[in-house]
């Protein structure tokens, strides 16, 4: 399993990155065989080498031939997508892709996302470009993604409904809480290419620490003198323990808050984006018997935190410092317990199964509700995962539809 990091910083669009992953080593046939079975002998896909201000690099060309779309709604896309012959994790990515791409438009156009509709020849071309891209990840087995600052570029571009600014509407809208800037003049970055972005990149950041096995490099259409018109990718094994995210650690004693009030705090921690919450009996100072509250948290949470804690403790000062978290990366299976889906948090690394779990706050809910002891549940469910082939040591199976979330908020 390798990790695929996106460098967009002179722009992306669809057949950018369809290049730039063929170039990394994604089997053209694979790509091609990918689009035929989502809309058979409606599109021809080429790569030629070309030169992007003295940079080599692949261009990608998606030709439209005979054959009209069926669907060209979100809705009739996605029925598409769910019958068209594609291994379950190209066919997952396609509809994540997909489904941002129709939130956007939806937003922007002020329609319900079902309802959106894509230009015939866009379409065509976006179908192309979203499960080439997909298939071309599956192909070179990746399985996580991140990107870097996205270059959107500034001024008008003319399109079939007539001139619009730059970023245009839709990736305005897709530029919604990640890193980007202007970077240059023109349209940047095509609302195909930033979702594949915001549906496939967990996250936005500078080049992690990677061992790049491949790099690829893809084309845009305009060779502009003084900037490559390129998007790279590089793909290769991350070291779990390098790619561990930055965290920061808040922490207060307190020796006065009602204990009865405790369980509320952690809960509303746990609400306001703590990635976990805490308390350490102590004894402080003057002998008092007290607690640590410890709070776990991205940076960006902080600000809202360190409030919470002051607001909703007795505590006079919240002490931070900055901490690395490596999360395995996990997947949520459901099993079925006494007719009733549980979700199993599966944890691997590396493609082996290393943890197998229910999520408690399901197997209690159902254990109330059928009168049963949780302790039996959770046997059930663990027995059930196992019949599945999920046990820990087991390598983990591939083409696994991730099955929903547990409600819990957190897990356990
Ligand atoms: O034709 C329409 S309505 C249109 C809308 C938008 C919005 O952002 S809304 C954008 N565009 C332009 O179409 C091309 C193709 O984009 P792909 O993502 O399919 O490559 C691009 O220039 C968009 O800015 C058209
Ligand atoms: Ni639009």
């Amino acid at each position: 399993m390798r990790h695929a990091w996106i460098d967009a910083s002179a722009g992306v669009a669809g057949d950018m990155l369809l290049a730039a992953l063929h170039d990394a080593g994604a089997g053209l046939e694979a790509l091609r065989a990918a689009v035929e079975a989502v809309v058979p002998g409606s599109v021809e896909i080429s790569v030629r080498t070309v030169s992007r201000a003295g940079l080599r690099a692949l261009k990608a060309d998606v030709r439209p031939v005979a054959g009209d779309l069926p669907h060209r709604a979100w809705r009739g896309i996605r029925d598409m997508l769910a019958v068209a012959d594609l291994r379950p994790g190209v066919r997952d990515r396609a509809v994540a892709v997909f489904g941002r791409l129709a939130e956007a438009e939806a937003a922007v156009h002020g329609v319900a996302a079902d309802e959106v509709h894509f230009h015939e020849v866009g379409a065509l071309d976006s179908i192309a470009d979203v499960v080439g891209v997909c298939a071309a990840l599956d192909d070179l087995d990746v399985s996580t993604v991140s990107a870097g600052e996205v270059a959107l570029g500034s001024g008008r571009v003319r399109t079939a409904h007539g001139e619009l600014p730059v970023p245009a509407p839709a990736v305005a809208e897709l530029s919604r809480g990640w890193r980007v800037r202007s970077g240059g003049p023109g349209e940047l970055a095509t609302p195909t290419g930033m979702a594949v972005i915001r549906a496939l990149a967990g996250r936005c950041e500078d080049l992690p620490p990677m061992s790049p096995v491949a790099i690829g490099v893809g084309a845009g259409g305009r060779d502009t003198p003084g900037r490559p018109n390129v998007v790279r990718v590089f793909v290769g094994a991350v070291d779990p323990v390098a790619a561990a995210q930055p965290a920061v650690l808040l922490e207060a004693n307190v020796d006065d808050l009602d204990p009865r009030l405790w369980p509320g705090v952690i809960e509303g921690l746990m609400a306001a984006g703590a990635s976990d919450a805490w308390l350490v009996p102590i004894l402080m100072k003057k002998g008092r018997p007290a607690q640590t509250l410890s709070v776990l948290c991205e940076p960006s949470a902080v600000g809202a935190l360190r409030a919470r804690i002051f607001r909703d403790t007795s505590t006079l000062g919240v002490r931070e410092s900055p901490r690395a978290k490596t999360a395995l990366p996990r997947l949520f299976v459901a099993v079925e317990v006494g007719g009733v889906a549980v979700p199993i948090k599966v944890g691997h690394l590396d493609g082996v199964i290393v943890q197998v779990m229910p999520e408690f706050a399901d197997v209690a809910a159902l254990a109330a509700r059928q009168g049963r002891p949780e302790r039996a549940v959770l046997q059930e469910a663990l027995a059930a995962a196992a019949a599945s082939g999920l046990a820990v040591g087991a390598l983990l199976p591939t083409g696994l539809e991730p099955g929903p979330r547990s409600g819990g908020s957190g897990g356990e």
